[in-house]
């Protein structure tokens, strides 16, 4: 027997040595169902089935490369490196470049990531002359995603009486025409957006029986990790393409599925035996990962779990230290309190930052512990929240790559198209949309035969036009000899974007530079790291392609030691020793949007069930008794989660006394997180009378004197130089633009991007706002 498969258990080998034929494997958290799928890839090709003939599909690109690095350890690298895997959303984006002309793509097709359906839905809803209060393109594009994840088509949609009566009842009659016209606009610009990713492959392999006939012979073997969480579009493709064969290993774990509301449809995993004839099932049961406390834990959370598959999960790991659960004033002290306690199991046991991760319910949570562990110079990194690709300058770049290789790419050229700023005022732009709306045609294309049109266009804004066309299609030829870096670096030159932003000569302006050479230098690694590979060119279509599938997670080489901070969601499939979940409250983990149904709630149980199982020898549980959300402090009440869990297996930390707890108060006071007057309405806690938390004037006083640009009133009046397009800075978040301002007197809210990457919206009567420049 060959040496690899000793690394396994009796009930791991046995879905691993199984021969041809549909397998699924259901197990818990951390029993090793990632590496029988690993190890099964492995074996295959020991037994000789080609690398070519094998596909498997993961939740990260990440998961696919350290996937292949342990089969390439067993089976050697040249042969690792034909296996086809990785997410649904990458495999098959490849596959679309060689099939997708069948469809009417070009094969050089853009990827449009969210914020660009976002901006063409925003666009199509004005054009359409629709309210955007009703017609809010955030929401729309979550409705079109649903839909085309559930492969109805805009023919679909209007043939089902029941969708359009919903759309009507929710006064979004119109919901199907923006449908409509998004599809034909992207369909026209060359590009698909994620959602079409999987749309369109289920298009093709319906379509064109011989492109399935194709992919079904290449395809002999597939494995799909976490299938839990696969939609019903990615459930078709795998169907249809393991058909002929019926070679599909699942492995997956009901209790983990946490993607519903992006359309997961956990009867994938409960249905596949009567999906497929003959499942062999196999059951993994022991943890290899946690300690019996996080394992006994975990279970009697998910015991709780109405629906779900009966499972066991035992390890023979060590007992370990029970559960921690941490209570904190504030969210500021919550983050303090978290990274002094890394800081603290760091320092006793000299341990790498790598070590730890503090998981959060939503994102917008990191920004408290960001702030404390920057105080302690903990380096952290946070995935999945702006991408260093979602970065402005950093799109402005890709934009003009994106035009290059696509010029009918709509997105990338109007953001472009007077960046930097050459004479095209927006009025321009919309007549050229109109024009090429009217012809069936690009606005690119519109652009190049302008002296054939008769738009009302003066002669001077015609010559800038054209001159913008002649320099896109110099980057054209330029592309069909050069490599990706030395193109990017000649557009960044010669686009004038370089010389933008140093002209700016701000630290912004100059980060920003930075940020620029930071993606040409990634470029450059691209372009060498594809030298190695046979049927990569390096061009500039490889990269691009990687770039739009590229998540936070895919860009960790784990080079660098930092904490890391996520969301549970993006944890899934993760280890760590050391875990924090913080914000262990009620409406934030179980979620107020969670709570209306059993279901919703059952999700979030899973999702808590994740978030522990991610632990391998310690977990936190940390919650605050006051939390600052929507713009208020709100009174925060422990999540019910934390009653669930055995008592036998957590421990209460006692935190606070009350003088912690009014100091922190006070605080939070000058820094504007709270009014005054919500000072006197904090309830006393552990019987404490009200009079002792209040801070006298005499102490606001003393405050003020030692932080005197902090403590000026909340209630500030509205600075009347603040408008829209101005820059401000604000003591917590730092500098930042308004992008827009709306609502009237004490509602007057603004709406503002920060330099350092977020968009906020902020209440102006109590955010703290000094107008820089207007
Ligand atoms: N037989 C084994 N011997 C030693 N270690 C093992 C064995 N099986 C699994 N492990 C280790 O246990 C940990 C969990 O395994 P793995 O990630 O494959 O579990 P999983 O079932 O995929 O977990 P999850 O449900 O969280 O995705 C990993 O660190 C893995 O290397
Ligand atoms: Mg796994």
């Amino acid at each position: 027997m060959s040496s690899f498969l000793d690394e396994l258990n009796d009930a791991q080998r046995a879905p691993v040595l199984h021969k041809d034929g549909p397998l699924m494997v259901i197990a818990g958290a951390g029993s090793g169902k990632t590496r029988v799928l690993t190890y099964r890839i492995a074996h295959l090709m020991e037994q000789g089935v080609d690398s070519f003939n094998i596909l498997a599909l993961t939740f990260t690109n990440k998961a696919a490369r350290e996937m292949k690095k342990r089969i390439a350890t067993i089976v050697g690298n040249s042969e690792a490196k034909n296996l086809w895997m990785g997410t649904f959303h990458s495999v098959f984006a490849k596959l679309l470049r060689f099939d997708g002309d069948k469809l009417g793509y070009p094969s050089n097709f853009t990827i449009y990531d969210t914020q660009d359906s976002q901006r063409l839905i925003a666009s199509i809803i004005k054009e359409m002359g629709l309210d955007k209060d009703i017609y809010k393109y955030k929401q729309i594009q979550n409705r079109i995603s649903s839909y085309k994840n559930s492969l109805i088509t805009v023919k679909a949609y209007f043939q089902n009486p029941e969708l359009v009566e919903a759309d009507a009842m929710a006064k979004r009659p119109r919901l199907g025409e923006i449908y409509q016209n998004y599809v034909d606009r992207c369909f026209k610009a060359g590009a698909m957006d994620f959602d079409d990713l999987l749309l369109r492959t289920n298009e093709l392999l319906t379509r064109f029986p011989e492109v399935l006939m194709k992919y079904q012979d290449r395809f002999r073997y597939i494995l799909v990790d976490e299938y839990q969480d696969t939609n019903h579009s990615q459930y078709l493709i795998v169907k249809a393409l393991s058909d002929r064969y019926q070679n599909i290993c699942v492995v997956g774990d009901d209790a983990q599925s946490i993607y519903s509301f992006r359309g997961a449809n956990i009867s994938n995993i409960l249905n596949f035996q009567k999906d497929y004839d003959g499942v062999a099932v196999y059951r993994l049961e022991q943890n290899y990962r946690s300690t019996k406390n996080i394992v006994n834990a975990a279970n009697s959370i998910i015991a709780k779990n109405k629906n779900q598959l009966e499972k066991v999960v035992w390890t023979s790991n060590d007992e370990g230290n029970k559960i921690k659960i941490h209570r904190s004033p504030t969210d500021a002290e919550e983050g303090r309190y978290v990274a002094a306690s890394i800081f603290e199991h760091k320092m006793q046991h000299q341990l790498p930052n790598g070590e730890f991760s503090v998981l959060y319910r939503t994102n917008s949570q990191s920004r408290a512990i960001e702030d404390a562990l920057r105080k302690k110079d903990i380096p952290y990194r946070i995935y999945g929240g702006l991408s260093f690709y979602q970065r402005k300058e950093i799109k402005d770049v890709l934009a003009y790559l994106r035009l290059i290789l696509n010029p009918k790419d709509e997105e990338a050229l109007k953001r472009v198209i007077n960046f930097p700023a050459r004479g095209i005022g927006q009025t321009t732009v919309d007549k050229l949309t109109v024009s090429a709306n009217q012809y069936d045609r690009s606005i690119f294309e519109v652009m190049e035969h302008l002296e054939k049109l008769n738009l009302n266009i003066n002669a001077g804004t015609k010559r800038k036009l054209g001159d913008f066309v002649t320099m896109v299609k110099s980057f054209q030829i330029m592309n069909e000899s050069a490599d990706a870096f030395t193109l990017a670096e000649h557009v960044a030159k010669k686009t004038g974007l370089l010389l933008e932003f140093k002209k700016d000569g701000t630290p912004e302006g100059i980060a920003r530079m930075e940020n620029i050479e930071e993606l040409l230098n990634g470029i450059k690694d691209f372009v060498e790291g594809q030298k190695e590979l046979a049927d990569a060119t390096g061009g500039l279509s490889e990269f691009l392609e990687d770039v739009a599938l590229a998540t936070d997670m895919d860009k960790d080489t784990g080079d660098d030691d930092r904490v890391a901070l996520m969301t549970i969601h993006l944890a899934k499939g993760l280890e760590f020793p050391y875990v924090y979940i913080v914000g262990m409250e009620e409406d934030l983990f179980p979620s107020a949007m969670s709570m209306n149904t059993r279901s919703e709630l059952e999700e979030e149980r899973r999702l808590f069930y994740v978030a522990l199982t991610r632990a391998e020898k310690q977990a936190y549980l940390t919650y605050t008794q006051n939390r600052y959300r929507w713009g208020k402090l709100i009174d925060a009440e422990p999540s019910r989660f934390l009653e669930e869990i055995e008592e036998q297996y957590v421990e209460n930390l006692t935190p606070v006394n009350d003088g912690y707890r009014y100091k922190s108060m006070i605080d939070a006071n000058i820094f504007g997180e709270i009014d005054k007057s919500k000072l006197r309405q904090i309830k006393p806690k552990n019987g404490t009378p009200p009079s002792t938390l209040r801070p006298n004037e005499n102490q606001l006083r003393k405050l003020r004197k030692l932080k005197p640009e902090l403590s000026a009133p909340n209630t500030n009046a509205i600075d009347s130089n603040l408008i829209e397009g101005c820059l401000v800075n604000h003591t917590r978040f730092g500098k930042g633009k308004v992008l827009k301002i709306e609502g009237m007197g004490n509602d007057k809210k603004a709406e503002i991007q920060f330099e350092r990457g977020d968009i906020k919206k902020l209440l102006l009567r109590f955010a703290k706002l000094e107008v820089l420049e207007s």
